[in-house]
């Protein structure tokens, strides 16, 4: 945990404009992605240390110089911006290091695309969200239960945003999680909610002889199916749809490692137990379970952290309403409580500090 978790040490005056930054939070997000999308980020990047002015801005992008000037003016508010010294009246912006992260970082990019096109509608149904349960969000993009119902279904922009986010975050851990998972002869993996393929492919370039059956719901399985065969390996993966909380559900066995990689961020922690206690009969002694999970307070930097507890709320209005990305102690306990304990444990996978948790049957 960070220090600053447990001291208070701000002076009022900067916590005062800390609380205006949350007042004007839904303003300011919209300010800085149209300077992102407009051009002006990387306008102003351009003119380095010469800087530019609104003028110029607006006659280059065709703008009018009263909508350019009220985002630099906010923008100079957010830290986006720096003034260069100057003689003449107009003012001479240029690229502050917040503005560079806005316009080239892809963790900022990938969180900004996500908050705008996946949670900023269902945001506004928060409140109500946490009061009912529910993600009562989710009725913005159609009528489910869940946003996993419905995802092979939404709109490509929805669409591009939830993969790029999903898998910006697991992606990067991947080629380190592989030769672990893989330390160990692993015939056969069981990959539950492997959406797209990504890790099932990645498994079977890394290994010639591993077999993996992805357990996802219908809608994904059938994408994974598709970038199977489009990879060549429609021989080596094949698909069980199924909803893993469906009563009727049962595990198939026969697996040597179970994998299941931000996945239990999708379930409530009563539910991650009963998912474990599905599983515990399908496998035994040998077989290891891994779940591939950023952990909020395992992260090395406070912008992951922050991060995963906003990411929490999309779980909460959008997602399924009873989920959340979890802490360490409550994640494992919630695993061990299905029968199961933890056998090793790897932090900081990838750049983003993802963990990477084996458990045995007790
Ligand atoms: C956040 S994605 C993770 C995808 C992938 N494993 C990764 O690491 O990028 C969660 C996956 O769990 C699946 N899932 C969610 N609820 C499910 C359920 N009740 N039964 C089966 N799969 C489910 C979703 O369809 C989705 O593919």
């Amino acid at each position: 945990m960070f220090d600053h978790y447990y001291t208070d040490e701000m002076d009022a005056v900067n916590a005062k404009f800390e609380a205006q930054k949350i007042a004007f939070a839904p303003l300011s997000f919209q300010a800085a992605k149209a300077l992102r999308n407009l051009g002006i980020l990387e306008l102003v990047s351009k003119s380095r240390k010469k800087g530019i002015t609104v003028k110029e801005i607006a006659d280059k992008l065709n703008l009018s110089e009263y909508g350019v000037s009220v985002l630099m003016e906010m923008g100079l508010g957010m830290s986006i911006f720096k003034l260069k010294e100057s003689t003449t009246e107009d003012l001479i912006y240029t690229l502050s290091k917040v503005g560079f992260f806005l316009l080239a970082d892809d963790m900022t990019r990938v969180n900004m695309d996500f908050s705008e096109d996946v949670c900023y509608q269902g945001a506004d149904d928060l409140e109500k969200s946490i009061r009912t349960g529910k993600p009562e969000g989710l009725k913005h993009f159609g009528n489910w239960t869940t946003v996993y119902e419905g995802l092979s279904q939404t709109s490509d922009q929805f669409k591009k945003s939830w993969f790029g986010f999903d898998h910006f975050y697991s992606d990067l851990a991947f080629p380190e999680a592989l030769p672990i998972v893989f330390e160990k002869p692993v015939k056969r993996l069981f990959d539950i909610g492997g959406n797209t393929a990504k890790w099932a492919i990645q498994c079977c370039k890394f290994k010639s002889d591993v077999q993996v059956s992805i357990i996802d719901l219908p809608g994904q399985t059938a994408v994974a199916k598709e970038n199977a065969k489009k990879a060549g390996f429609e021989n080596r993966i094949d698909t069980i749809s199924c909803n893993v909380l469906d009563s009727e559900t049962k595990f198939p066995e026969g697996a040597n490692a179970v994998w299941m990689s931000q996945f239990l961020d999708c379930f409530s922690l009563h539910q991650i137990t009963k998912i474990l206690t599905k599983i515990y009969p399908a496998v035994n002694s040998e077989t290891d379970i891994y779940v591939l999970e950023p952990i909020w307070d395992k992260q090395r930097f406070e912008a992951a952290s922050y991060s995963l507890q906003a990411t929490s709320l999309y779980f909460t209005c959008i997602a399924n309403g009873n989920s959340k990305m979890y802490r360490y102690k409550e994640l494992k306990d919630a695993v061990e409580a299905g029968g199961f304990h933890l056998e090793e444990a790897h932090h900081n996978l990838g750049i983003n500090s993802y963990s990477l948790l084996r458990f045995r049957k007790k």
